[in-house]
């Protein structure tokens, strides 16, 4: 990784590309990719599809919108690049590194005791009666979890299993807490847990296995 400091797992893997691993001594963790109106962009599509949820468009304004969405498509067609130098996942600066597929989160705190973020589901994260999905619930923890394994070890982990429970509603438009922590570890293997609250209140609980990628490891 560029601007890490040398360590033993800080070594070019194979060059291959598409075998080099789930980490890339090459990965550049940046602010600057897709420029200052990045996240921005970003936060414009989390708008359009809060919108797209609750839209009964006409059959002529669906039309009219699909035209646009091909336009918008064809004009991002020339910039396309391969994960490991797209900005999304990659900017630091940004709610949930600006990867779009994630709800959006700012990591308050993170280090080997584990990560403090604020995670805000959006509209559009719905599942049903005007709560989130639970399987966006899950992602939030995979990801906050991953990092606090990450942050650990000082190299990516990968889940083997991740369980959520589900101890009451979770709102939506709503800025939420969520911890985690690697609670034991053993070899590669980091034992993860975390919590969501909205307030007091405890919405999920995550208990997961994340195991440290060896270099070059897929
Ligand atoms: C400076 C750097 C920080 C930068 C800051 C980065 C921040 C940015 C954070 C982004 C964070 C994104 C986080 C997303 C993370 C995903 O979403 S990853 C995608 C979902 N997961 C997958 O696709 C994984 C699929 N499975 C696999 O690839 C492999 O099974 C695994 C999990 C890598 C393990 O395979 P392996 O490495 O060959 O290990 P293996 O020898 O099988 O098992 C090792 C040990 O774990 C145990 N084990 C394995 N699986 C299981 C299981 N399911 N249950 C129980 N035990 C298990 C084994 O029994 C074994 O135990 P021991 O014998 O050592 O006691």
């Amino acid at each position: 990784m560029k601007g890490a400091p040398e360590q033993e797992w800080n070594v070019a893997a194979d060059e291959t590309p598409q075998h080099q691993g789930g980490f890339r001594a090459d990965f550049e963790v940046t602010t600057e990719r897709g420029g200052p109106s990045y996240g921005e962009m970003i936060e414009q599509v989390r708008t359009f599809m809060d919108k797209v949820r609750y839209a009964s468009p006409s059959p002529e304004l669906a039309d009219e919108v699909i035209d646009d969405l091909r336009k918008l498509n064809a004009k991002l067609d020339s910039t396309l690049v391969d994960e490991w130098t797209s900005p999304s996942g990659t900017r630091i600066d940004l709610p949930s590194r600006g990867n779009i597929t994630l709800p959006p989160y700012e990591v308050l705190d993170g280090g080997p005791d584990g990560v403090d973020a604020v995670v805000t589901f959006r509209p559009f994260h719905l599942g049903g009666n005007g709560v989130a999905h639970g399987g966006h619930v899950a992602i939030a923890f995979d990801d906050l979890g991953g990092m606090a394994a990450a942050l650990r070890v000082g190299r990516p982990a990968r889940t083997a299993y991740l369980t959520v429970n589900y101890r009451s509603l979770t709102p939506l438009d709503t800025p939420l807490t969520l911890r985690t922590w690697v609670e034991r570890h053993d070899g590669r293997k980091n034992f993860v847990r975390g919590t969501l609250h909205d307030g007091d209140r405890l919405c999920a609980e995550l208990d997961s296995l994340f195991i440290e990628l060896k270099p070059g490891q897929a």
